[in-house]
């Protein structure tokens, strides 16, 4: 059977994050997106400012009744939030259908630009969504948020963001390192409240990065849908969003995009014995 995953997010109107990125993995995956689009994201050419212009609720709500009107999904995967109310109403419904595999990926950073997003939802987000997710995914930005630290630059400062964020109350949690965290490295450190686990990759040297976060959470969220543990769809999600951000391309002079069918492209290649 496919499985169904519903994503609440915002649209990117660039194409390459967001739910655009998410709907691409999912399908990478194998697996069936729905979408209730929360805002729209867009970023201006000259001054690489985004803007995030929310949805109405009432609309958001009508997304929502349609989503879970056959009841819960199998995953379900939060973004970026676009509007407070939008935090009452999705608890509500996660509450209601009894929603399994909630990945949490608490946008408040993009790449292109070094302002906090809507800092207002953060409480908000912390207080009502994080202790409903099975795991939630910070980049280096959002963790120093989230744990309120104001620097993260060595393995030591993440040990001790990650399990200061896990005291929050999600299931476990993932700091991606990424391109932020200095050094050759790509180094992700997951949280279950047990164990400590440094995911390594080479840090690739590209802008071809947008929609990375997205992407691996999405790629999380489809791993959960089709039965793996929390650790296996952790490492299987680096491994995608890696090939993804490898075969990236450029969308103009400053940004590039993950190119979500490599993963796919790579797995063919290797059925058909063509390298
Ligand atoms: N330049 C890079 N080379 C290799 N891996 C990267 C690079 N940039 C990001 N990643 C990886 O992509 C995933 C998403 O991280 P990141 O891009 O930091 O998140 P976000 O998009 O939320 O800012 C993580 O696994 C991170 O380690
Ligand atoms: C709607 C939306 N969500 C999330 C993001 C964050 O993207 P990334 O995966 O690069 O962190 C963006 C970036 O532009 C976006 O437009």
């Amino acid at each position: 059977m496919v499985k169904k995953i519903l994503t609440v997010a915002g649209s990117d109107a660039g194409g390459g994050a967001g739910i655009q990125a998410d709907l691409k993995t999912f399908e990478e995956y194998g697996t069936f997106g729905i979408s209730s689009i929360t805002s729209i994201l867009t970023v201006d050419p000259k001054t690489k400012k985004p803007s995030i212009y929310p949805i109405p609720i009432d609309i958001v709500e009508k997304e929502l009744d349609t989503a879970f009107s056959g009841g819960a999904l199998d995953a379900l995967k939060i973004g970026l939030l676009g509007s407070l109310p939008v935090i009452d109403l999705l608890e509500h419904y996660l509450v209601k259908v009894n929603q399994k595999n909630i990945v949490l990926d608490p946008v408040m950073a993009v790449k292109t630009n070094k302002d906090v997003l809507q800092p207002e939802l953060v409480n908000g987000m912390i207080k009502k969504l994080m202790p409903l997710a099975d795991i939630v995914t910070p980049n280096l930005v959002e963790a120093c948020i989230l744990s309120d630290m104001p620097t993260i630059e060595t393995e030591e400062d993440m040990r001790k963001a990650v399990k200061k964020i896990f005291d929050l109350g999600p299931k476990s949690v993932i700091i991606k390192g990424g391109a932020r965290f200095k050094g050759d490295v790509a180094t992700d450190l997951f949280y279950d409240g047990e164990q400590l686990l440094f995911i390594h990759e080479d840090k690739l040297d590209t802008v071809t990065n947008h929609g990375a976060g997205c992407s691996f959470a999405a790629a999380i969220t489809a791993g959960l849908a089709k039965g793996l543990t929390l650790e296996s769809s952790v490492r299987l999600a680096k491994k995608y969003v890696t090939s993804a951000i490898k075969h990236g391309l450029y969308l103009n002079d400053f940004t590039g995009y993950v190119w979500h069918g490599a993963f796919l492209e790579a797995t063919n290649r290797m059925t058909l014995g063509d390298d």
